[in-house]
């Protein structure tokens, strides 16, 4: 009988966590990070390669809420998405580092995440999400959200920033950032309320969530 590794634990510790560190840090002090370079120049042009070449037929528009609260709400939000699945070796590199940011996020903050759902989105001139938080304390299995943008050459202007909200007070504008190639956004879903502004020109990126499995005796999750 062939013994089977417990792969989690087969990295040692301090190679899966130094990648990562500034994030990780971040997060422990604030709850939120944006990290620019956070994939190379090459690997993202692919992954907008793979986004460019989807038409907007083939992507959804964007709702509110998920299964049956779903709902499109124009005013809320403008954006195409297309769900990431994991067929095309670019995405399977995608969702593996993020599949090794998880690791180190569980070791080093205890988060229990479980699994990472994702998609692209595509943001038209004149597309926005207006102020909203990912995830209702206690009503979801959202734990920790993440943006990877893809956009060469954002420019002053050109609009489409994530603007990001106070924990505390979500009056005050704690930062506002171009979504620009290789950087990283990711912040506690139930902890801080965010918008993308009115883009004036086409906005590339992936949205995605770790979560924690809240399977009980009378529900299944992850929702399917
Ligand atoms: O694209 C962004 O900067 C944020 C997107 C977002 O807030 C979301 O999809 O929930
Ligand atoms: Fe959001």
């Amino acid at each position: 009988m062939t013994k089977k590794l417990y792969v989690e634990n087969s990295i040692p510790a301090f190679s899966r966590e130094a990648p990562f560190s500034n994030l990780l840090a971040d997060l422990q002090t604030k709850g939120w990070s944006v990290q620019d370079d956070f994939f190379s120049a090459d690997f993202i042009d692919a992954l907008m390669d793979e986004v460019e070449n989807i038409q907007n037929a083939y992507m959804l528009q964007a709702g509110v809420g998920r299964k049956q609260d779903h709902q499109i709400i124009l005013d809320a939000r403008r954006d195409y998405i297309q769900w990431i699945d994991p067929n095309k070796p670019i995405k399977k590199d995608f969702l593996k580092t993020m599949e090794e940011l998880r690791v180190a996020l569980n070791r080093r903050l205890f988060l229990g995440l479980f699994d990472y759902e994702a998609h692209f989105a595509r943001y038209e001139a004149g597309a926005f999400y207006e102020k909203h938080i990912d995830a209702f304390k206690g009503e979801s299995n959202r734990i920790l959200s993440t943006v990877l943008y893809l956009n060469d050459n954002w420019q002053d202007g050109d609009g489409g920033e994530l603007v990001v909200y106070d924990e505390i007070d979500p009056n005050i504008e704690l930062g506002r950032f171009y979504p620009k190639k290789g950087r990283l956004a990711v912040f506690l879903s139930e902890c801080f309320y965010h918008e993308v502004v009115v883009a004036k020109r086409t906005r590339h990126s992936i949205a995605g969530w770790f979560r924690v499995n809240n399977t009980t005796g009378m529900t299944l999750d992850p929702d399917q």
